[in-house]
């Protein structure tokens, strides 16, 4: 199956009721990885690549790694998106790469730094609607920045994000304004912010609804019934993980990500799409220095780099299975693009706000 709309995936997960893991992806490994454990449970996959993985990898690796995806697993229906897009040249350079979905994140200026305004947001994501729609790609937009609701932090850990303090209401996103911005922007899928950041250090606790408002997610869901959210920062951050990291070696420091039940609980309120990176850093990361140290006296990459694939494919699989992906590749037909610009073009995929 060639590479296909995130849209025709969020759609069935919503029919169904369930919600699908975005991975992040920078290597051979990571890609892999993914697939495998798609394989392994039957789950649709999105793969997505951020601006610092196509300059890590190199745009072509990144798109050749993602296409040899697809072609060593045909039958798994599967997405490549762009993760954090800061502009929207940004947004057509992916689309002219190849990406058949797009995230225009306008919640923060270009320098993916600075909050931006409402009008600004809009303005960018809707020209990003426009030349994306037009070639069946599909688009995220974002509204409200990432944040930790317990420190007034902004989270650029990752180095996307804003930077500094914020105050509470700009790191929860407001439901009336979610309405207006679906409304005016007619994007697919909405990054919402709840509490939740990027990297290992979210919460100093297991977080409470205070500081993870999964609440929130209802009460947008409600204004927008059929507009996949999408929850970033979404990593779990396990205890077992951070344990075999210190164990051998690493020097990580107490912390907590957003538990998987919260997760599960937010699915059944309209998140489609959960974004996942730091698991896999910390599983690959836990695995090589396990195996290193254990092995002191081996040389060769791939000896390591295998429990490290293992690990990533085994936290993968977990999540698939716990968002309820099993089985639900097989019932996606895979549209092509142009079929979807179709949809787009007749109103059928229009946005409805409540
Ligand atoms: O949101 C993410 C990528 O966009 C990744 O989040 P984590 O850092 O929680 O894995
Ligand atoms: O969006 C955040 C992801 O974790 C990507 O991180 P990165 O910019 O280090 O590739
Ligand atoms: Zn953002
Ligand atoms: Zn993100």
């Amino acid at each position: 199956m060639p590479l296909v709309s995130m849209r025709e995936l969020l759609d069935h997960a919503a029919t169904i009721g369930y919600g699908i893991p975005a991975f992040n992806v920078n290597n051979l490994e990571q890609v892999q990885a993914v697939m495998a454990a798609a394989d392994e449970v039957g789950a649709p996959v999105i793969l997505q690549a951020s601006a610092g993985a196509r300059k890590y990898a190199g745009e072509a690796f990144i798109k050749h790694l993602i296409q040899a995806a697809a072609e060593m697993y045909p039958h798994i229906p599967l997405v490549m998106h762009q993760d954090h897009g800061t502009s929207p040249k940004v947004c057509a350079g992916a689309i002219d790469l190849g990406f058949g979905s797009v995230m225009m994140d306008g919640s923060l200026m270009e320098d993916g730094k600075t909050p931006s305004s409402f009008d600004y947001n809009v303005e960018v994501t809707r020209k990003v609607v426009e030349m994306a729609h037009k070639v069946g790609v599909t688009v995220e937009g974002e509204l409200g920045c990432l944040g930790n609701l317990e420190t007034g932090e902004a989270g650029e850990e990752d180095g996307i994000g804003a930077e500094g303090k914020l105050d509470h209401s700009q790191m929860l996103t407001d439901p009336e304004e979610a309405a207006t911005f679906v409304k005016a922007t007619q994007l697919d899928a909405l990054a919402i912010a709840i509490g939740t950041s990027h990297g290992a250090y979210k919460f100093s606790r297991k977080p409470t609804g205070d500081i993870l408002a999964i609440n929130r997610v209802k009460e947008i869901h409600q204004r927008i019934p059929n507009t996949h959210l999408v929850m970033h920062g979404s990593s779990s951050v396990p205890a077992e993980l951070l344990a075999i990291i210190n164990q051998y070696g690493g020097k990580m420091k107490e912390t907590y990500g957003v538990p998987v039940e919260e997760i599960q609980e937010a699915i059944k309120h309209g998140v489609r799409k959960i974004n996942i990176d730091t698991d896999i850093r910390l599983a690959m990361t836990g695995a090589v220095r396990k195996f290193l140290a254990e092995n002191p006296e081996k040389f060769d990459a791939r000896e390591w780099l295998k429990p490290a694939r293992e690990a990533a494919k085994a936290i993968c699989k977990q999540r698939y299975i716990e968002f309820g992906c099993e089985g639900q590749g097989a019932k996606i037909k895979g549209h092509s693009l142009q079929v979807v610009a179709g949809q787009y073009a007749s109103g059928a995929l229009a946005q409805r706000v409540n």
